[in-house]
This record gives structure tokens, C-alpha cells and sequence, in this order.
């Protein structure tokens, strides 16, 4: 079975080569000002130009207006756009007709009910990603890369219109039963392959990806 990967909140040459040495398919770069991993558009170009033909270049963004997306496209090279934040499925589309990149819209997911939403978004994007919807309790929750999981036996034996990733609190270590439970193809990873938040370990994206390797 081949799991393809993406290592998400990539900041430095170091763990871009990581990426690409443990044959990541993708690496995310956030435009979020308020995470540890955003990256100003100057940062993100010169990693995109070093990824550039090796791996696909994911960028990052929470509800972007057209100027966050004008300022940072006409700066960067990017393959794909993430969405994470409120974004309409109407929205989506726009965003996607305007910049004519592939668009893969985060979905985040607490309860079964989560998924009620899946339809609408499919309709427009390129791709799905699963990932955890943060309880309201954690007052300093970022809307993604929290490190936290949702129960993963809710996409059991379900099926979707769209190619889907699985993500939220992945790591090398429960991957497999990750995989396992939900028959995710691919999945993205952000802090479990970090020593702190903003600051990715180069020996964790190759142990992530060698998991990945051997399922
Ligand atoms: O990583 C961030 O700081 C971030 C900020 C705002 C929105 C989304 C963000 N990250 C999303 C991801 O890194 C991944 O797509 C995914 O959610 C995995 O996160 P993690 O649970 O940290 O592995």
C-alpha cells in the first residue's frame, strides 16, 4: 500500500531536505501570521525555488482575503492551496477560479455530525483534508497544527467523492494504526514531526515517512 505524505509547516533547508529525501509528495508553507511556522512570502520563495521539481509545494491559509493571496502568489510558486480556516464551499470555489491552483479544503471534525459538510465541499475543491476540530476549551488553539487527533473509527469503511488526506496529531508512532483504521492514502503531518512548535526535526520527518514507507 503507498501512503503518500505531506510534512506541513516546513521553515528551514533542513527539514525541506528531509521532506524530500524521505520522498515526501508534498510540503505545506503557512501564511498565518499568528502560528510558529508562518513564513513572510520572501521566507517561503526561497524554499519553494529549492523544493521546486521535487516535491509538491502546499501553501497555507485562514480565510485569505484576494490581497493576501495576490501579495503571496506573486511571490511564491505554489502547486496546490490550502484552506483552513471558515472558508464557504462559495468561496472555495471563487478562490479556486481566480488563481487557478488546485484547492484541498481542511474539514474539521469533533463528531459524526462534522461530516455532514463533505458533500458541498466536494463539489468545489481538488482535495479534502480530515483534521481535528480543537475543543472550545483550548483558548490558545490555533485553527490547525494543534497536535491533536479526532477519533479516527469515524471515517471507517467510508468512502468520498474527492482524493482525502487524514491529518491532525499524526506521528510516527500511531501512522500505522492511523492508516489502519481509516484507509487513508495519504495523510500530513505538522507536530509530530517537531521539538516545539515552529521547529521541525529533520530525524522525525524521515522516521514519519519511513513509517509511511513500510505500510
Ligand atoms: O500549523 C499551523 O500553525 C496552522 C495554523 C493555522 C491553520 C492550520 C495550521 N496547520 C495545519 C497543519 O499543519 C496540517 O494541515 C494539519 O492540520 C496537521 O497538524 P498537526 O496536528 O500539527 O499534525
Amino acid at each position: 500500500m503507498t501512503v503518500d505524505c505531506k510534512i506541513c509547516g516546513i521553515r528551514d533547508p533542513e527539514a525541506l531536505r528531509a521532506a524530500v529525501q524521505g520522498r515526501a509528495r508534498w510540503v505545506g508553507f503557512v501564511f498565518f501570521p499568528r502560528s510558529p511556522r508562518s513564513l513572510t512570502p520572501e521566507q517561503a520563495a526561497v524554499l519553494s525555488a529549492e523544493a521546486a521539481g521535487r516535491v509538491e509545494r502546499v501553501g497555507l491559509f485562514v480565510d485569505p482575503d484576494d490581497a493576501l493571496l495576490d501579495a503571496t502568489l506573486g511571490r511564491v510558486d505554489l502547486d496546490m492551496l490550502q484552506l483552513h480556516g471558515s472558508e464557504t464551499p462559495r468561496r472555495v470555489a471563487e478562490i479556486r477560479a481566480r488563481w487557478g491552483l488546485p484547492v484541498m479544503k481542511a474539514i474539521k471534525i469533533a463528531r459524526a455530525e462534522d461530516l455532514a459538510v463533505v458533500p458541498d465541499y466536494a463539489e468545489v475543491v481538488d482535495c479534502i483534508l480530515f483534521d481535528a476540530k480543537a475543543p472550545k476549551e483550548m483558548v490558545d488553539a490555533l485553527p490547525g497544527g494543534n497536535a491533536l487527533s479526532f477519533d479516527w473509527r469515524l471515517l471507517a469503511g467510508r468512502s468520498w467523492p474527492k482524493p482525502w488526506m487524514l491529518s491532525g496529531g499524526l506521528n510516527p508512532e500511531n501512522l500505522t494504526e492511523a492508516v489502519n483504521l481509516t484507509g487513508a492514502d495519504a495523510v500530513d503531518v505538522s507536530s509530530g514531526v517537531e521539538v516545539r512548535p515552529g521547529v521541525k526535526d529533520p530525524a522525525r520527518i524521515a522516521a514519519f515517512l519511513s513509517a509511511a514507507g513500510e505500510l
